[in-house]
């Protein structure tokens, strides 16, 4: 699944073709390009999907981002590391344009998702986030039901009848690996679940539009050791499907869970390379320093 190599922001977006998981029911693949056919396309080792070059932004006159240059291959897990204030989450608020709600918000440079220009003004938002799911910290489920919180965004994008629904619905839960923990209380409120099934469930609500992207900010930050490890484990389970970006405070999360690590400072990259580079031999001090937790 990508965002087509053709894919222009002036394209109406009921016509833009969006390739989805080739396991995913075939019901939900009805905006899909029917010439597309991802389970088969050979996967270019290391191929870019978000490639930012001389990016700088702004909260005002205040620069949290400043110069810099990374590029994210796809279907694999990124880790973004770094003390608090480095800019790790401004920058993935940036991926899919969640900064446009903060008035001060300003930013320069390149953003591209393939060949998808981010930061134009005539991109279209809502198809980006289509795209590019978000978890975030604190679990967020609508005050709806569990299967209401999955259904949403297919509701909204993808017009399919009620048993389609219900099968799109079951692929994201089993996906988001939470199925078998609701599939008997579908109907019931998701915010009787515990953290862990909640940010699950989350997850299952990002999958369900078909998103390339996944983007996490601390995904593990608010749940327990055997929530987190429930959830590292499907990260390793999603990589074969998604590009996933995640910010982490942890380290041992960061090298369990990423191929890539990337530690900003500052506002800064200091370094970015393979995860076991980048935590056994590191190229700059900084970055050795932090690893071993010498600050931050
Ligand atoms: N909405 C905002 N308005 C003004 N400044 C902001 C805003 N959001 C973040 N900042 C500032 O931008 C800088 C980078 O913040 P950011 O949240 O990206 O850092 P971070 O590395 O993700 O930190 P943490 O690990 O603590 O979440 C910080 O100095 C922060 O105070």
């Amino acid at each position: 699944m990508t965002l087509h190599n053709n894919h222009s922001a002036t394209i109406p977006e009921h016509t833009r073709p969006i390739k989805l998981p080739s396991d995913m029911p075939q019901s939900a693949s009805v905006t899909s390009d029917p010439t597309s056919n991802p389970s088969n396309a050979p996967q270019l080792a290391d191929e870019t999907c978000i490639e930012i070059a001389n990016f700088n932004a702004w909260y005002g006159s205040f620069q949290a981002i400043d110069d810099l240059t990374l590029k994210i291959p796809r279907n694999q897990v990124t880790a973004f590391i770094g003390p608090s204030g480095c800019g790790k989450s401004t920058l993935l608020r940036w991926i899919n344009r969640m900064n446009d709600i903060v008035p001060t918000a300003h930013s320069k440079g390149t953003l591209r998702i393939h060949d998808l220009d981010v930061l134009s003004p005539s991109t279209d938002v809502v198809h980006l986030r289509r795209q590019v799911g978000m978890v975030f910290q604190k679990p967020n489920p609508f005050p709806k039901s569990i299967y209401e919180n999955v259904a949403f965004g297919p509701r909204l994008h993808l017009k399919l009848r009620r048993g389609e629904l219900d099968e799109l619905v079951e692929w994201s839960l089993r996906k988001a690996a939470v199925w078998d923990e609701v599939k008997d209380r579908l109907h019931a409120p998701a915010l009787g679940l515990s953290g862990g099934q909640q940010q699950r469930l989350c997850i299952a609500r990002a999958i369900a539009v078909g998103p390339e992207i996944l983007l996490m900010d601390e995904p593990c930050s608010a749940l327990d050791p055997a929530s987190t490890l429930a959830i590292e484990d499907l990260l390793y389970e999603l990589r074969e499907q998604y590009t996933i970006v995640m910010v982490t405070h942890n380290m041992q999360q960061a090298s369990r869970c990423s191929n890539r690590t990337a530690f900003f400072f500052e506002g800064r990259l200091v370094e970015s390379g393979p995860t076991d580079d980048v935590f056994t031999k590191p190229q700059q001090k900084r970055t050795d320093d932090y690893v071993r937790g010498r600050f931050g």
